[in-house]
């Protein structure tokens, strides 16, 4: 029984919501198949928490499970109302550099938006020796307001402030992690508390953690919860392990694997722009669509980080989850209803669709050292912390194929870089050409030269255009290239909420639609795990590709084998380009 040590630390705590007492044993109960975006009642105001998936759920009890809870609430001296719930966030690996810039801005950005319950606590926890006020202080350079809604953001960043503390303790320590729990119970008197803990520190000691916060800190009553970071093991085998490991002390449900690309504001997008337009559905397929690339291009290196990327390259840091999840779920069937799990069968059902990949269908890069206008730019092998004869790949490109009905025969693709010559994300999808067309004496030969692109930029300039053939105005048949271009900037006023922000809102609310399920993640490592054991047992070099190119000449003739072109911009494109840079 998974859960048999639970309490072996804190006489009242056991781990997990869906846990109930009975007959002195702790039995789990699974609350997996519910879209459990809870309500959360903060004193006299029922305060609705609106998860991404928009649904506004029938009231629940505070662990997010819609039985009645079966726990005694009198010895917590809890309010009568049972309604009184409180939140307590703690951010494991406070003191680092994700929580900083990432984890704490987005807590302040859904507190500043009203989005957190009205009762919440924020906790970091780190070996670090800081005070509260070290922590906020700490903090508090990396908050920001919305451009768009300045107002009072001063104050509100000050009331956030004073709801942050901090827990000073190792991560393998049960006692440390039990003056965490002290500490919890303070700020949660009277009111019944849930417990979400963000893992925001190296993979090597998510297990340590999630031990000693199930034991010793998890809610004694409401539900646990533990978002996960990336990297989520090495390989297949290191990936089940960590699951395995994990599941010793909790269940699927309370553990959030995030994937922070599924938060971006594009990707939620995806699912709309796709199944509520009929223009576009009808077309998804391999019947009118000849190739989809998913690209990936970061115009820095590892700066910082290459201690950590030294040990996983861009295939385990990118590829494998953020690009592949999107491909997922551009590619997935119709979902029957928007909650997480049926979402997550139909993602899963694409992965395991796919075909694993081989050597062949791959080009690695890593960048090398550049002078460009005076300026000199570090090869990946100048990092400190990067071994001199280090093999990563910076840079990868694979052509990816899913052998389903919908999609036999489209190429994938993927494309994921660092040190490139721009910084950006996006969906790219070609169509086929026209079948008899009017106009090939305006196209000459080459009808794939002119077809349609739907293009889906995720960032930075969020937008969505679609590349037509258009008549030139004026006497006479010219044809060019134009864009239908929905330009978020343009169109939109408000600002664009960081993912993280809707990912900690989704974790709170019990949502799991954008967080990655085990058997996705097993089938996810599938696809790469041959690949990766082929190039490090066979030490195959990478291309070298100067800092700040297009990478390797190599991924081009991927692309070129498989018909994905290169279109010259339309003219639209480049003012517009021109527009968004005056912006
Ligand atoms: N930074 C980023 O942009 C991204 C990070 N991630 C993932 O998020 C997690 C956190 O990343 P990041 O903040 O960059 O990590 P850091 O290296 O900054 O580590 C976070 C904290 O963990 C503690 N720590 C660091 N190394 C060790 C160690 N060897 N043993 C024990 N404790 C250690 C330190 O706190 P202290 O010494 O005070 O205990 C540190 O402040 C990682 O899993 C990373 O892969 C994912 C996406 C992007
Ligand atoms: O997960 C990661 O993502 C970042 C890029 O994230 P973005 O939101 O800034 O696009 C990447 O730099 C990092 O290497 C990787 O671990």
């Amino acid at each position: 029984m998974v859960f048999s040590s639970a309490n072996s630390c804190c006489s009242s705590s056991f781990s997990t919501s869906s846990i109930k007492r009975q007959e002195g044993r702790l039995l789990r109960k699974t609350n997996v198949g519910l879209a459990p975006c809870a309500h959360f009642f903060a004193g006299p105001r029922a305060f609705p928490l609106k998860c991404s998936n928009g649904h506004l759920l029938p009231m629940e009890n505070a662990s997010g499970d819609s039985s009645p809870v079966e726990v005694p609430i009198k010895q917590y001296n809890l309010s009568p109302d049972q309604n009184m719930t409180t939140v307590s966030i703690t951010v494991v690996g406070a003191s680092g550099d994700l929580a900083k810039k990432k984890i704490f801005p987005a807590l302040f950005a859904l507190y500043y938006e009203d989005f957190l319950p009205e009762h919440f606590t924020v906790f970091g926890y780190a070996r670090s020796e800081l005070t509260n006020e070290e922590l906020r202080n700490m903090i508090s350079k990396t908050l920001t307001c919305r451009i768009d809604k300045r107002e009072n953001c001063s104050d509100k960043m000050e009331q956030f402030l004073q709801r942050c503390f901090y827990c000073s303790g190792q991560y393998d320590l049960e006692e440390d992690f039990k003056k965490l729990d002290e500490k919890l119970k303070q700020k949660e008197t009277g009111r019944f508390p849930n417990r979400l803990f963000y893992l925001s520190i190296p993979s090597n000691i998510f297990v340590d953690v999630v031990r000693c916060a199930s034991h010793c800190a998890s809610s004694p009553i409401g539900w646990t919860r533990v978002i996960v970071e990336k990297p989520f093991g090495r390989d297949s085998e290191s990936s089940r392990e960590l699951t395995a490991s994990l599941k010793q002390y909790l269940a699927e449900d309370q553990i959030f694997r995030i994937d922070h690309y599924l938060g971006k504001e594009l990707v939620e997008n995806l699912s709309v722009l796709r199944f509520s337009n009929l223009v576009f559905e009808p077309l998804w397929s391999r019947q009118y669509i000849r190739n989809v690339q998913l690209i990936f291009s970061e115009d820095f290196g590892t700066e910082g980080r290459g201690g950590y990327f030294d040990s996983y390259g861009i295939i385990r840091d990118i590829m494998q989850n953020h690009l592949l999840q999107i491909l997922a779920l551009f590619a997935m069937e119709t979902p029957v209803s928007l909650d997480a799990e049926d979402i997550r069968n139909e993602k899963v059902k694409v992965l395991r669709s796919m075909r694993a990949l081989e050597v062949d269908d791959v080009v690695i890069g890593q960048y090398k050292g550049h002078s460009k206008g005076g300026k000199s730019y570090p090869s990946y092998t100048d990092d400190p912390t990067v071994p001199s004869n280090s093999i990563t790949p910076t840079f990868a490109a694979a052509a990816m194929f899913i052998d389903n009905a919908r999609w036999d025969g489209v190429p994938f693709l993927v494309k994921a870089g660092k040190a490139l010559h721009y910084k950006g994300a996006e969906i790219r999808v070609q169509f086929r050409h026209v079948p008899g067309n009017l106009y090939r004496r305006n196209f000459g030969t080459d009808l794939d030269k002119n077809t349609n692109e739907l293009v889906i930029r995720v960032q930075p300039n969020e937008a969505i255009y679609l590349k037509i053939n258009n008549k030139v105005p004026g006497l006479g048949m010219r044809l060019d290239r134009s864009n239908l271009n929905l330009l978020y900037a343009a169109k939109y006023q408000s600002e664009i909420p960081d993912a993280y922000e809707r990912l900690l809102l989704d974790a709170i609310a019990g949502e799991r639609r954008l967080f990655i399920r085990s058997d996705e993640l097993d089938a996810a490592w599938a696809l790469f795990t041959p690949l990766l054991r082929e190039l490090e047992e066979k030490h195959i070099a990478p291309e070298l590709y100067p800092y700040g190119s297009r990478g390797p000449v190599g991924a081009h003739y991927l692309a070129a084998k498989h018909n994905v072109r290169k279109y010259t911009k339309a003219k639209n494109t480049l003012i517009l380009q021109k527009m968004e840079k005056n912006w």
